[in-house]
C-alpha cells in the first residue's frame, strides 16, 4: 500500500482548521493533487476556498471508498461531526484521528469496532514539512495500513511509532503543544531584548534566528543538548550568569516546564472524558 492509493482513492479531511490546514498544506506542497482531497468544514477559511478553486472538493459528497479519512475537528466536536463519516466505518478506509484526548475506544464506538484507526499527534511545523507525528494503531490496522499512515505523515515531517496508546497524553503535552512553548520562548526573548535596549525588529530577528539555529544544531549534532549548552557557557561569563537564573531548581526552567507539561498531560486525559 503506497501513497498512490491516496492519489487513486482520495483522502477526506473532517475539519480543516489550523492543524488540518497545516497538514494539508504540507501534502499539497509535497505534490498531492488537489482533486484527491475532499475537505468537510462548515466555515472554510479563505485559504481552503483558494484550494477549492484549484480543484480540491470542498463540502462535496464523499468519495465511495477513500483511502484515508483524517479527523481534524476539536475533540469536543468529534461526537457531532463523526456520524457524517460513519458509513465508511468497518471497511477498508483508514481513519487517522489527530484529536487530543479522544481515545481509540471512543472512535471505535462511533465508527465500528472493525474500523482501521490510527491515533496520531502531529504539530504545526507540519505546514513547512518539519513536524513530528507520533502514531499508534488499533487492532484493525495491519502493517500495510500502518505503513500507509507513516508514508502520509512522513510527508509533513518525521514520524515515531508509540508502544501503546497510553503514551499519547504525554506526547500531546510534549510535542503536540510544544511549538507553542517555543513560540512563547521567542516572544519572551524578544521582549527581554527590547527591555535591554534593542530595537523591536532586531530583537525579533535575533530571537527567531537563535531558536532556529540552536534547534538545527541540536538536531544535527552528535553531542547531547547538555554538551551543546556547556559549549556556549564560558566560566564566569555571560551565559553562566543567565543559566544561574534559568536552571534554578526552585524557580527556573526545570520546575516550570515540568509543571507546564504535567498540566497539558492532565488536560489531555480530561479531554478523553468530555
Ligand atoms: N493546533 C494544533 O497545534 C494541533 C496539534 C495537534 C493536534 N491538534 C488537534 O487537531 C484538531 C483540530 O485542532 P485545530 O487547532 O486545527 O482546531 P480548529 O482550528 O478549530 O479546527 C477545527 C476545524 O473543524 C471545523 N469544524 C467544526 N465543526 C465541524 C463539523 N461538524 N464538521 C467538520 N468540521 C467542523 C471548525 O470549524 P469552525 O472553526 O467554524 O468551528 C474548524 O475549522 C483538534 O482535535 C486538536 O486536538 C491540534
Ligand atoms: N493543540 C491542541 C490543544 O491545544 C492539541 C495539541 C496542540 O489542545
Amino acid at each position: 500500500m503506497t501513497l498512490d492509493l491516496i492519489a487513486d482513492k482520495g483522502i477526506v479531511l473532517l475539519g480543516c482548521g489550523k492543524m488540518g490546514s497545516a497538514m494539508l498544506k504540507g501534502w499539497l506542497d509535497a505534490g498531492l493533487s488537489h482533486d484527491a482531497v475532499t475537505a468537510i468544514d462548515p466555515y472554510p477559511s479563505d485559504w481552503l476556498k483558494d484550494m477549492a478553486a484549484k480543484g480540491l472538493h470542498l463540502n462535496w459528497d464523499l468519495p465511495r471508498e477513500p483511502a484515508v479519512c483524517l479527523l481534524a475537528v476539536k475533540p469536543q466536536m468529534m461526537r457531532d461531526a463523526l456520524p457524517r463519516l460513519a458509513a465508511l466505518g468497518n471497511g477498508p478506509t483508514l481513519f487517522i484521528s489527530i484529536a487530543a484526548g479522544t481515545t481509540i475506544l471512543t472512535l471505535e464506538d462511533l465508527l465500528g469496532r472493525r474500523t482501521p484507526i490510527v491515533r496520531a499527534m502531529p504539530n504545526t511545523p507540519a505546514a513547512i514539512g518539519r513536524g513530528i507525528t507520533a502514531l499508534v494503531g488499533n487492532a484493525g490496522v495491519d502493517e500495510d495500513r500502518m505503513a500507509l499512515a507513516e508514508a502520509l505523515l512522513s510527508g509533513i515531517g518525521r514520524t515515531v511509532r508509540l508502544d501503546g496508546e497510553a503514551q499519547m497524553d504525554a506526547v500531546t503535552a510534549l510535542s503536540g503543544s510544544g511549538p507553542a512553548y517555543v513560540f512563547h520562548l521567542i516572544e519572551t526573548m524578544e521582549a527581554a531584548g527590547i527591555a535591554e535596549g534593542l530595537p523591536p525588529a532586531i530583537a525579533r530577528e535575533l530571537a527567531v534566528a537563535t531558536v532556529e539555529g540552536a534547534g538545527a544544531l541540536a538536531a544535527a549534532a552528535d553531542e547531547p543538548p547538555a554538551k551543546l549548552r556547556e559549549n556556549v557557557t564560558s566560566p564566569n561569563g555571560t551565559t553562566a550568569a543567565a543559566l544561574g537564573v534559568l536552571m534554578d531548581e526552585e524557580r527556573g526552567f526545570p520546575p516550570l516546564l515540568r509543571a507546564a507539561i504535567a498540566a497539558a498531560r492532565k488536560r489531555s486525559e480530561e479531554l478523553s472524558l468530555e
